[in-house]
């Protein structure tokens, strides 16, 4: 079931109109579909129903608390990189013992915060991080919970900025120096050695990697089960792919059948981190058409959303789809779709064949749930846009649109000036 549909020429999200939203907040804006987020959590986790498992969403992905909400109301925990996102986790009651902690530089005052929140287990990708952890824990007279992220050198087939599975990564331990940390994680005392864990990727679209990874990361467990260590997880990270043009990625029914099968006999929990399959196709950007300039090289829509309220075209060239909120018009042109920001790399699409539209027309730019709001920022002074959740036909407001004030937060001018 998709829950952005047309109905007759106008393009809803689940019961309300896109342009009804506009004209109640304005554009740009963010809009999320409640039920949407709803069905990827229970599709990913009844596909795993038959084994040991828990879902920490990767709030990096989407950290709106009304998304991290709906998530711990169906029994997630979370993945966090920062003690930003541990804040965030806090603040809608996530249960700390479903929290993992990634990210290749966790800083003291992180590390002690999340031992205070009592996390499960953090995911660690350096020997100076083991003994930095050990060190804080003894302060705090904490045992750490921990997990060596591991590299298992497997090329994801992804774009090289979200590869991070490959020896050249920076992040993980590889995997040929894992069993030496082991055995040097396990000497510390303040240290509890819970688990392994990968995550070789993002956007990944075929299962033959997460295959090829399992398979090395099964011989690890394995020989860590012989000498002795008490592996009760295996963190498999995050990494399946959605369709953004025309990919075709492994269903969760699909992925969850190799892992499970994978994974069998090993006789631990299973911990999932998923990001863009949980929100990415649960939300859209919603933009009006400023301009419509027909050059002699090339056609432009310019639009009042930009780079800085969705960055993945610019930064990785990648293929956000366009819809137009009013589908009346058959007519198309070829055109960029830019924004209003001075550099040429703002764009949201490039060369595509898009419905003529005119001044005034909203679009809608599709797949933007993920990796969306939460990479945008303030470039050219331009306010962060409201994000909006909407539940059959309910329009909450979970994010205002800044003001000019919020732009100036915390800036002063020092006296003498
Ligand atoms: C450690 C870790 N876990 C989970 C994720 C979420 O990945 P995805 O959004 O591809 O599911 C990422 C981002 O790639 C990550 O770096
Ligand atoms: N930001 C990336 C994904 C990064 C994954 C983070 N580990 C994207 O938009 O595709």
């Amino acid at each position: 079931m998709n829950y952005f549909q047309y109905r007759d020429n106008d393009l809803f999200c689940e019961d309300v109109a896109l342009k009804d939203i506009a004209a109640q907040v304005g554009t740009p804006f963010y809009v999320y579909s409640h039920a949407t987020l709803s069905r990827h959590l229970e599709a990913f986790s009844s596909a795993f129903a038959d084994v040991p498992h828990l879902i920490c969403y990767s709030i990096k992905a989407n950290s709106n608390l009304a998304v991290l909400k709906t998530f711990v109301s169906h029994n997630a925990g979370f993945d966090i990189v920062s003690g930003g996102e541990l804040f965030r986790a806090q603040q809608v009651g996530c249960d700390p013992a479903k929290i993992v902690y990634s990210g290749v530089g966790k800083t003291e005052a992180e590390i002690a915060d999340a031992l205070q929140a009592g996390i499960l287990m953090f995911n660690v990708e350096s020997r100076q991080e083991l003994d930095t952890i050990n060190a804080v824990a003894g302060r705090l007279g904490k045992k750490a919970g921990i997990a060596i992220r591991v590299n298992p050198d497997v090329d994801p087939q992804t774009h090289p900025y979200i590869s991070t599975g490959m020896k050249k990564a920076k992040f993980g331990i590889n995997i040929s120096q894992a069993l030496d940390d082991y055995r040097l994680a396990a000497s510390l005392p303040n240290l509890e050695v819970i688990g392994v864990d990968c995550h070789i990727g993002s956007q990944l679209t075929k299962l033959s990697p997460f295959v090829d990874a399992i398979a090395k990361i099964r011989e690890l467990v394995q020989t860590l089960q012989n000498e002795g260590f008490g592996i009760k997880y295996l963190d498999l990270g995050g990494g399946l792919g959605i369709t953004y043009e025309e990919e075709e990625p492994p269903s969760p029914a699909d992925y969850a059948e190799v892992i499970i099968e994978g994974t069998k006999g090993l006789g631990v929990t299973l911990v999932f981190e998923p990001g863009r399959v949980m929100v990415g196709n649960a939300g859209m950007l919603v933009s009006k058409v400023l301009y419509v300039k027909e050059g002699e090289a090339k056609n432009f829509v310019i639009v009042d959303a930009a780079m800085n309220d969705l960055t993945r075209p610019a930064l990785y060239g990648s293929y956000q789809g366009i819809q137009a909120v009013d589908r009346s018009t058959s007519d198309t042109i070829v055109a960029d779709v830019v924004g209003p920001i001075c550099e040429s790399g703002d764009f949201l699409a490039q060369d595509r064949e898009i419905t003529a539209f005119s001044q005034g027309d909203l679009l809608a730019v599709a797949s933007a749930g993920a990796y969306g709001f939460t990479m945008s920022s303030n470039y050219n002074s331009r306010r962060r846009v409201p994000e909006i959740m909407v539940k059959g036909d309910q329009v909450m407001v979970i994010r205002k649109r800044e003001t000019y004030d919020d732009l100036i937060k915390g800036e002063s001018i020092p006296e003498g000036l």
